[in-house]
């Protein structure tokens, strides 16, 4: 049995839509996995290259989880994986790994879960829908988890240019949600889920222009980050009424999205950032693929 996936990287948080919003974007993980003795890894991609080729491999710990957890015999695999996911950038590489995982137990052990019972079981699992659940199914998703239950809605994706600028240090998502307040009082409480649900209805309407002005007003989550993102300030500065700028998930890439007059920045933001990484990107609409070659 020789097993392929490939699953979207993802951006999520959008602004505001902090741990609930995200967007499968035009990046992957590509794994071929077939059955073996013991966990091998072999990495084809730079970026895959500090990883553990044993049984500590994130994806051997989490395939290892989802057989104990669904109570089926747990088994090793050959893996070869290539991947233009930058690791702890804030583009959801750990979560499309964490679909990749659960998809090959759902294969090998023919499971036959539904896509919702794989959104429970990832979304349990992250804590929070809004990288799972994009790369999964594709698209533009608000979602919300609480227990046992993931509620989620696609929206319209953004058909605006977009472009990330990847930094080139790593923000681990852990040491960024440390970053994170315990409480949050009544009045930015209501005023947070206000700009939130300004957002979720321009991009309902795909009115991009209103949707950008919500995406920089979050106090959800950026004002407690951004010291932890060198270029923060400066790529907000910089960008002025080009478009709109957000921190992607938890950082520290930043993701920008153009007005469509605009879309020739890539050269400007690369002479601007000239030790990081600027990639255009688009959506992806299919979310993750897993196929079996007997
Ligand atoms: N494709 C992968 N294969 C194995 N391990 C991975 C993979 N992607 C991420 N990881 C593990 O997850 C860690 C990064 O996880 P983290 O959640 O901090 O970053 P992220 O997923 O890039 O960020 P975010 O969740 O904000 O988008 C890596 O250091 C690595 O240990
Ligand atoms: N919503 C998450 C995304 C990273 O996993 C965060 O901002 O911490």
């Amino acid at each position: 049995m020789k097993i392929k996936v490939k699953v979207p990287a993802s951006t999520s948080n959008l602004g505001p839509g902090f741990d609930s919003i995200g967007m499968a974007i035009d990046s992957y993980l590509e794994i071929e996995a077939s059955i073996s003795e013991s966990w091998v890894f072999s990495h084809k991609s730079e970026i895959l290259s500090d990883l553990p080729v044993d049984e500590t491999h994130y994806i051997a710990r989490m395939v290892n989880h989802f057989c104990r957890q669904l109570n089926v015999e747990p088994f090793c695999l050959k893996v070869t994986m290539t991947s233009d996911i930058p690791l702890a950038r804030g583009l959801g590489s750990s979560g499309s790994a964490l679909i990749a995982s659960l998809l090959i137990v759902n294969v090998v052990r023919e499971l036959n879960l539904t896509t919702d019972e794989l959104i429970q079981l990832l979304t349990a699992e992250e804590g929070h829908p809004d990288n799972v659940v994009p790369s999964l199914i594709g698209g533009l998703v608000a979602g919300f988890h609480r227990g046992e239950s993931c509620y989620y809605q696609p929206l319209p994706v953004i058909d605006w240019p977009m472009f990330v600028v990847i930094p080139n240090y790593e923000l681990k998502t852990a040491d960024a949600r440390d970053a994170l307040p315990q409480r949050f009082n009544f009045e930015d409480s209501v005023k947070a889920s206000a700009i939130s649900n300004v957002l979720v209805a321009s991009l309902s309407q795909k009115n991009y222009d209103l949707a950008g002005q919500m995406m920089m007003q979050d106090v959800f989550h950026e004002p407690f980050r951004k010291h932890l993102i060198k270029d923060y300030d400066k790529l907000r500065e910089l960008l002025g009424n080009r478009g709109y700028v957000f921190l992607s998930g938890a950082g520290p890439t930043l993701f920008i999205m153009t007005k469509p007059g605009e879309s020739n920045i890539k050269a400007w933001l690369q002479h601007e950032f000239s030790d990081y990484e600027i990639r255009q990107v688009k959506p992806d609409n299919i979310g993750a693929i897993c196929n079996v070659m007997e």
